[in-house]
C-alpha cells in the first residue's frame, strides 16, 4: 500500500492554507524552469498536504504567465499522488450564482499561447484526455462538500481563455452556445499537464460572477471577483477541510495513474537522453529514469 499526498493548487485568493500541522515552506527545483512558488509542505489529521499557490504569494503572475509544466512537475517531485485545483471562475448559467461551487468534468480548451505538453522534443507522447476529470476525485469533493454544509453543483464545462483580459460580451454569448458553463483562465494546461503525469486531478470552481453576458449584472471586473471570494472565504476553507478530513490515507485506484502505458509512439533507442533525464518525475514509471533505470 502506498500513502496518498493531496496535493492542492490554489487559485486567485488562495494563497496559504491555515490549520495545518507542521507546515515548511519548501522550494523545490524542476528542469522544467521556475514554478509559481514554494510548495507549503505539512499534515492534516495524517494525511500528507502539498500546498502550492498558482499565482505565487501575494499573485506576482498572471494566468498567462504562469510556468504550468514545471508547477505539475515540482508537485510530483514532492510525492503527490492526488491534485485537487481551486479556481475563481465566471457562471456562463443564470442558476450559477456568484458564491456556488462547482465541480467541472469537462473542460474546453481556448488557450493558445501556453506549452501545453511535457513531450515532443524528440519523444512523441499522446494521452487520453476524453475524460478529463478524475470521477473518484470529484466523488470525494461532493461527499466532503456535503459534510461541510457548502452547496455544490456536480459536473458542467470550464471553458479556459488565455486572459489576462476578461472576455467580450460577443465572446462571453459564444461560449454559452458552446455549452460552456463557467469561464477561467487556469484548467488549461493544467490539467492536460496532470495526466500527462499521471495524476488523478479535478478542478474545484468558486463562482464569482456573471462575465459579461447578463443583461441584469455588470460585466465581471477584478473588484466584484475579489469581493466575492472574500465573502465566501470562510466556506471555501471549510470545504478544503472537509476534504482533508476525508481524504483517503493510501493511494487509490484511479485510471489516469497509467495513462502513460501506451501513451509513447518514439522507439526506446531514438529517445533523447538529456530529454529522458527531464521527464524522470512526470515519466520516470513508464520511461525509466536518466540511468537507465
Ligand atoms: C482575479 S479574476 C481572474 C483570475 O482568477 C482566476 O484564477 P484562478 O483560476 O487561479 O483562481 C482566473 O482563472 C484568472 O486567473
Ligand atoms: N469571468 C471570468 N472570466 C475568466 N476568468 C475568471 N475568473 C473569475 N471570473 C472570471
Amino acid at each position: 500500500m502506498t500513502e496518498a499526498v493531496l496535493g492542492i493548487i490554489g487559485g486567485s485568493g488562495v494563497y496559504d492554507i491555515p490549520g495545518l500541522e507542521n507546515p515548511r515552506w519548501l522550494p523545490i527545483e524542476s528542469p522544467w524552469g521556475q514554478p509559481s512558488d514554494a510548495i507549503l509542505f505539512a499534515e492534516f489529521q495524517g494525511l500528507k498536504l502539498r500546498f502550492l499557490p498558482r499565482h505565487g504569494r501575494g499573485h506576482r503572475l498572471a494566468p498567462n504567465e504562469l510556468n504550468f509544466r514545471a508547477n505539475i512537475d515540482v508537485l510530483k517531485r514532492a510525492g503527490v499522488t492526488d491534485l485537487i485545483s481551486i479556481s475563481a471562475v465566471g457562471s456562463l448559467r443564470e442558476h450559477l450564482a456568484p458564491g456556488t461551487f462547482v465541480l467541472p468534468d469537462q473542460y474546453i480548451d481556448r488557450t493558445h499561447a501556453r506549452p501545453a505538453s511535457f513531450f515532443g522534443g524528440g519523444i512523441v507522447g499522446h494521452v487520453g484526455f476524453a475524460e478529463p476529470v478524475s470521477a473518484r476525485l470529484r466523488a470525494l469533493v461532493a461527499k466532503a462538500a456535503g459534510e461541510a454544509g457548502v452547496a455544490l453543483s456536480d459536473g458542467g464545462t470550464l471553458v479556459v481563455i488565455e486572459g489576462p483580459q476578461f472576455s467580450t460580451r460577443a465572446e462571453s454569448e459564444m461560449y454559452r452556445t458552446l455549452k460552456a458553463d463557467i469561464i477561467g483562465m487556469t484548467a488549461m494546461p493544467e490539467a492536460k499537464l496532470a495526466r500527462e503525469a499521471e495524476l488523478p486531478y479535478a478542478t474545484v470552481a468558486m463562482v464569482t460572477d456573471y462575465d459579461a453576458w447578463h443583461p441584469h449584472h455588470e460585466a465581471v471586473d477584478v473588484q466584484a471577483v475579489v469581493a466575492t471570494l472574500h465573502a465566501n472565504r470562510d466556506k471555501a476553507q471549510a470545504l478544503v477541510s472537509a476534504i482533508a478530513r476525508g481524504f483517503p490515507r493510501q493511494v487509490e485506484d484511479d485510471p489516469a495513474r497509467t495513462a502513460l502505458d501506451h501513451a509513447f509512439m518514439t522507439a526506446p533507442e531514438a529517445r533523447p537522453s538529456g530529454l529522458m533525464s527531464r521527464l524522470d518525475a512526470v515519466a520516470g514509471r513508464v520511461l525509466g529514469n536518466a540511468n537507465g533505470k
